[in-house]
């Protein structure tokens, strides 16, 4: 039996190869406008016209083989047969964006100097045609010496002709003929430029809106402030939007809950499920609208291809820390999750650059915090607004998000100009096309993290909060006594409590903090199982999280545990993924270590301040 062939799409970043891959095998990898997105070697199934089927492989974006940053030293390894003792790929796919012929048809020269079998796709001939130039693919094909399909991915047009020409790629012509000149870079700039104008049929010079957009984005002065504008909108959003949805979410778990106690006599089972899954988990669930909208944002500023200019226009304040706004998308991806924002920097060249982008990483507020920060702030500070259309509650949350922003850019400051000294590295980022983001594909984006989020408190929300109502609920208390000091749990947060005392927080956020090691959210399911476990009658008990919080916390002691959750790494997942990312323990316990203290620092001064403020 022969072994299965393999085809690898390569090509220079935010060219198309993930959404070709996607189009190709039925996956869901990853696609968004800007470059650097896919940072590892994805395999697939892509099923030919011949019904041969192929091992597709996607692989992150290059300018060129003399790989510079960890990404692009996959994409060579894979290539080049060299990656883990794998063969090299049978097929290329080349992936050239039609409307920016001339620059990626630097590194293809490169590709076909290889003399590998090669397909050529030709993507993004519709962006081409919006700016008005007509190519000619037979003419392109002629120049390159191998066959050229043009293609819409995102349209799925032209796949069929992509997967004939793959099946017949190996036959078009033995290596020895393909042989080519190993040309210098300046030669390659020179030939992309010949080939391209050889293939140019016709070329309107359309006036673009975007170079008129951009002018505006881009501004020095009136672009942060839109960038500044738009995030604050952000937050505003995810409290005002979510109000309603969350409100019926509630509304439901509190109908269950209620349902639960009607039906089933008192005991264990009743118990369990009134205050440890629906009180429990149930209070991590209704943040799902929150996390729907911010994600609704981050997903519309990738697609639209503004985060790319955000990145550009960050670029200059990143300087002033040692960074380059290269490290921006990881930073902003982490708003999402710590995670793939570290392994976002694997784009980024230079070593001492990256290892800084990972250790501050898991400063930038990711959405795991979201229902921490809003459960604390829905209890404590008012539902006001201080202006027109700016509710308190909204201002506070992208205050908490700006804490960590700044927070990070002090640590960045003060690593920069110790443990990972040197020059700063230069930042070249092209700006991709505006694109009208694709309803479909928002939608599957956003199906996606909805998705990631329900899983999370199935599983891991889950199993944290049941071994800790397990830890309350043993041994049972005597009349009289609380649950909480008679139980496990009670005495486990008492040995923590004295070290946190000083900072404000009470005997419950002591013990919450400990499985919220597990994953963010548990602080709130915690909180939620420990007061429902604590309540003396059933009335209580239904009361949700947000109005214990409000009865029970002072206000310094509720913003004392918000400064906490700015900085601690709360999150077991990000430190395991800085261990993988840095090859080593050193880093992660340095980033463990300053994160824990600053969290400490950070909440004491905010209690110590608020009290001695009267608030
Ligand atoms: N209009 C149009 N957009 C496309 C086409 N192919 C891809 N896109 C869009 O272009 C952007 C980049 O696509 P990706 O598939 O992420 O690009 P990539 O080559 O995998 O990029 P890296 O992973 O960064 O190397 C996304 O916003 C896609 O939706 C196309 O044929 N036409
Ligand atoms: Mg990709």
């Amino acid at each position: 039996m022969s072994r299965k062939r393999t085809a690898a799409l390569v090509g220079n970043p935010n060219s198309g190869k993930s959404a070709l891959f996607n189009a190709l095998t039925g996956a869901r990898q990853k696609i968004a406008n800007y470059a650097g997105v896919t940072v590892e070697r994805k395999a697939g199934r892509l099923t030919l016209p011949n019904g041969e089927p192929v091992e597709l492989l996607d692989l992150p974006g290059s300018y060129s083989f003399d790989a510079a940053s960890p990404d692009e030293a996959v994409t060579r390894d894979v290539v080049q047969g060299a990656f883990e003792s794998e063969d090299a790929p049978d097929v290329l796919i080349l992936v050239l964006d039609a409307a920016n012929l001339e620059q990626h048809l630097v590194f293809a020269q490169e590709v076909l100097e290889l003399g590998r079998p090669t397909v050529v796709a030709l993507n993004m001939i519709d962006l081409a045609e919006r700016d008005g130039l007509t190519l000619d693919p037979e003419a392109l094909s002629e120049a390159l010496g191998v066959p050229v399909v043009p293609t819409v991915a995102v349209r799925r047009r032209g796949l069929v002709e992509l997967s004939e020409a793959i099946a017949e790629a190996e036959t078009h012509a033995d290596e020895e003929t393909r042989k080519r000149w190993h040309l210098t870079l300046p030669e390659r700039r020179l030939t992309a430029k010949h080939i391209t104008r050889g293939a140019v049929l016709s070329k309107s010079t359309r006036h673009t809106v975007e170079n008129g957009v951009d002018r505006v984005l881009l501004n020095p002065w009136i672009g942060p402030i839109i960038l500044f504008g738009l995030l604050f909108i952000v937050f505003q959003a995810v409290f005002a939007w979510a109000t309603p949805f969350a409100d019926a979410l509630e509304g439901g778990v509190a109908v269950l809950s209620q349902g639960v106690a009607d039906t089933l006599p008192a005991g264990l089972l009743r118990d369990f499920l009134t205050e440890g899954v629906l009180a429990g988990v149930g209070s991590v669930v209704v943040f799902l609208p929150q996390i729907v909208i911010l994600f609704f944002f981050i997903l519309v500023m990738e697609a639209s291809g503004y985060m790319a200019r955000a990145a550009f226009l960050m670029d200059r304040l990143m300087a002033l820390v040692g960074l380059s706004g290269r490290s921006f998308i990881p930073l902003l991806s982490s708003f999402a999750c710590a995670i793939p924002g570290i392994m976002a920097t694997r784009s980024i060249s230079d070593p001492k650059d990256r290892l800084t982008t990972i250790l501050i990483a898991p400063l930038m507020t990711c959405s795991a915090r979201l229902p921490v920060y809003a459960v604390v702030i829905a209890a404590v500070i008012p539902q006001t607004s201080v202006g027109p259309g700016i509710g308190l509650q909204g201002l506070v949350l992208f205050a908490l998000y700006v804490a960590g922003i700044v927070g990070a850019m002090v640590v960045a400051l003060v690593l920069r100009s110790t443990v990972t000294k040197g020059a700063a590295s230069g930042f070249i980022m092209e700006l991709p096309r505006y694109q009208l983001p694709r309803i479909k594909d928002l939608a599957i984006g956003l199906w996606q993290r909805a998705w990631v989020f329900l899983r999370r408190a199935g599983t891991i929300i889950f199993v944290a909060t049941i071994a800790l109502w397990v830890l309350l609920s043993f041994p049972t208390a005597e009349p009289g006594e609380s649950q909480l000091d008679a139980s496990l749990a009670g005495a486990v947060a008492d040995t923590l409590h004295p070290v946190l005392e000083p900072v404000g927080f009470n005997r419950e956020m002591s013990l919450a903090i400990i499985p919220a090691l597990a994953a963010r959210e548990v602080a709130v399911s915690a909180l939620a199982t420990t007061y429902a476990v604590d309540a003396e009658d059933e009335d209580l008990a239904a009361e949700g999280v947000t109005a214990k919080i409000a009865a029970l916390w002072s206000l310094p002691t509720a913003l004392a545990f918000l400064a906490w959750f700015v900085f601690a790494p709360q999150c077991l997942s990000t430190i395991a993924v800085a261990r993988r990312e840095t090859n080593g323990w050193k880093w992660p316990i340095v980033m463990v270590v300053y994160l824990f203290a600053l969290a400490w620092i950070s909440a004491g001064l905010t209690y110590w301040i608020a009290v001695s403020a009267g608030l």
